[in-house]
């Protein structure tokens, strides 16, 4: 059986990685609007109504509008931008969150594709505040940098046109688009305080949370901290949790790029209890499009 989709947005960064990796699938059947038309609600509302899944790549507000836009049709919809990842009639998708989330996955018409670093930033705290490993309301410190590409074609051209910074730190003013969902679907309390940062590379991540675990309170340990994103992961997913005895290798953000991988990593000093969690990513991959194909296969039974 073959599925229809339509990407809202498909001549943007996020857009054109999700084309890259469907266009060749069997089982999907890309719907094209005229790139001279792309912008126009007419040619748009008709591709809604002939998708069976829409994937929007739209900036925060053209998403709002494009749910407006086909509210009366029956295409289900995934949103990579921010517009409605709180909002309590869409599915978030990250499926590795629990079984349960991918089982609303499953079946909702309305899927909101989590950001770059709140993938990361969940990944690492969810397991741990559900455990009790990491209390609700303790005030975690979220460090990262980015690929440029996470900027989109804005960004991108400052960088290949040679005018950008090789690394900036940025949203220091703590307002960051993505504290809301951490906030949420990692279970906390208090927001974090979150400091974002791009380098000099196209794409890839790094997350990473510094923990003293003797303020925890709940005597975590590196190894139980590990144990419980082990037991939580499992294994053959696509979130892997990295051997706790590699304690001193680099870590390099583009690892993983052009996958839909995520590697959680523990690590620090067990004698002091000064750790930090890190997890590596693709901004693009499981930051982005690989998260929407992987949801649009759990929507599509894929
Ligand atoms: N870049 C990243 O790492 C990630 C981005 N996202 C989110 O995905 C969304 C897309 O981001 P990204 O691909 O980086 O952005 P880009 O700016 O690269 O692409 C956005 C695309 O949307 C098009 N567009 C803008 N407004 C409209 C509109 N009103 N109607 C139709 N098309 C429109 C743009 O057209 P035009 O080409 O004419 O400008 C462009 O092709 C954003 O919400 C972003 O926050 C999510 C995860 C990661
Ligand atoms: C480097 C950079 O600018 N990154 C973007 C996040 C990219 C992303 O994930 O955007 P969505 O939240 O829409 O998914 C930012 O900090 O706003």
């Amino acid at each position: 059986m073959t599925t229809k989709v339509f990407i809202d947005g498909e001549a943007g960064t996020t857009g054109l990685q999700i084309r890259d990796r469907l266009i060749s699938r069997p089982d999907i059947q890309l719907v094209q609007v005229d790139p001279a038309r792309r912008k126009e609600d007419s040619a748009r509302y008709e591709a809604f109504a002939e998708a069976d899944v829409a994937i929007l790549c739209l900036p925060d507000d053209a998403a709002k509008a494009a749910v407006a836009l086909s509210a009366d049709l029956k295409v289900r919809i995934i949103d990579a931008s921010t517009a409605h990842r709180v909002n309590p009639d869409w599915a978030f998708g990250l499926p590795e969150l629990s079984a349960a989330q991918a089982e609303r996955i499953k079946s909702a018409r309305y899927v909101a594709n989590p950001g770059c670093y709140s993938t990361g930033a969940i990944a690492l705290l969810a397991p741990l505040v559900a455990a009790g490993q990491i209390p609700a309301d303790f005030p975690i410190t979220i460090n990262a940098v980015s690929g440029y590409t996470g900027g989109g074609k804005a960004m991108i051209g400052e960088y290949e046109d040679g005018t950008a910074p090789a690394h900036f730190v940025y949203a220091t003013g703590q307002k960051h688009k993505h504290l809301p969902e951490i906030v949420k679907y990692a279970g906390l309390s208090v927001t974090p305080i979150f400091v974002p940062a791009v380098g000099n590379f196209a794409q890839g991540m790094a997350v990473q949370i510094p923990l003293h675990l003797s303020s925890l309170g709940t005597g975590a340990t590196m190894q139980s901290l590990h144990d419980a994103l082990s037991a939580h992961y499992g294994t053959g997913g696509n979130i892997r949790v990295m051997p706790i005895e590699d304690q001193d290798s680099r870590i390099v953000p583009t690892e993983l790029n052009d996958t839909n991988f995520l590697n959680i990593s523990v690590r620090g000093d067990a004698a002091t209890g000064r750790v930090v969690l890190i997890a590596v990513l693709d901004n693009l991959g499981k930051g982005a499009s690989g998260a929407a194909v992987q949801n649009l296969d759990l929507m599509i039974g894929a």
